[in-house]
């Protein structure tokens, strides 16, 4: 648990700056991707303002950047050194290489997704634990974008075949049903082109506020 002693803090007093003022954008395209990434990807970018159905998230490798105006809950050294997991490792196309779009009128989230050698589970192929990693964040995403701060509270995954380390996959999300704090999301892993169904989820999100993180 990262929260420490001034958990109970008030909450006004965190005002943790999102993301640096020059971050690295990761969801942007980089030299380890296959053609077939940058197929996927050029196929649902789509110019910012353009008015098209899909919008690019950007991506950073941390929420919180230590700011002098935050901070009392976690501490500096955690603070400074807190990394996203997915963004994580600095080796590009080693471990998660993923770029999600969102779709707001359909309230779907689409990502395009290639496994570096680095998430091996069964021999040549992307471990469990992983997918379910890239699972939690495109339906989080996806809830996020549609219900505001939300946390996982349950995720049900049933793997249906596994997925070679170094391919691209799309996951693709879709947000089912909202009431009242609770939002359903449901989710698809297939094969590039759609024709193999590798993965099927379903989560649910509860909406809360920032606070929960400090408060517990
Ligand atoms: C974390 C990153 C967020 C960053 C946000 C910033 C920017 C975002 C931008 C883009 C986002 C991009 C990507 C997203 C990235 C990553 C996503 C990762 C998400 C995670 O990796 S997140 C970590 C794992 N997650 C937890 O660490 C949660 C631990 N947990 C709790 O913090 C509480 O447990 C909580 C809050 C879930 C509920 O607690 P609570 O006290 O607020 O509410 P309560 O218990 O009353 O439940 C209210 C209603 O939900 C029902 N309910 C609850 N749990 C249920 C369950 N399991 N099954 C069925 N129903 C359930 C109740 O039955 C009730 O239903 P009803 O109202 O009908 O009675």
């Amino acid at each position: 648990m990262l929260l420490c002693a001034c958990a109970s803090a008030p909450v006004q007093q965190v005002s943790p700056r999102l993301f640096s003022s020059a971050p690295r954008d990761y969801s942007l395209p980089n030299d380890s991707w296959s053609a077939e990434m940058r197929r996927l990807y050029d196929q649902y970018d789509q110019e910012p303002g353009g008015g098209g159905r899909w919008k690019r998230l950007p991506s950073y490798n941390r929420f919180l950047k230590y700011a002098t105006a935050g901070g009392q809950c976690l501490s500096r050294l955690v603070q400074s050194r807190a990394r996203l997991f997915t963004r994580n490792i600095k080796e590009p196309g080693a471990a998660f290489e993923y770029a999600i779009f969102i779709n707001e009128e359909e309230k779907r989230a689409v990502c395009v997704f290639q496994a570096g050698h680095l998430l091996e589970g069964p021999p040549g192929h992307v471990h469990g634990g992983a997918i379910a990693t890239i699972i939690d964040n495109v339906t989080g995403a996806c809830a996020t974008y549609i219900s505001g701060f939300v946390l996982t509270a349950n995720l049900n995954i049933n793997y249906c075949s596994p997925i070679s380390l170094g391919s691209v996959v799309l996951v693709d999300c879709a947000v089912d049903r909202v009431e009242g704090r609770k939002t359903w999301v449901s989710c698809r892993i297939t094969s590039a082109d759609g024709s193999k169904l590798h993965t099927e989820a379903t989560g649910l999100f509860v909406s809360v506020g920032v606070s929960h993180l400090f408060t517990g």
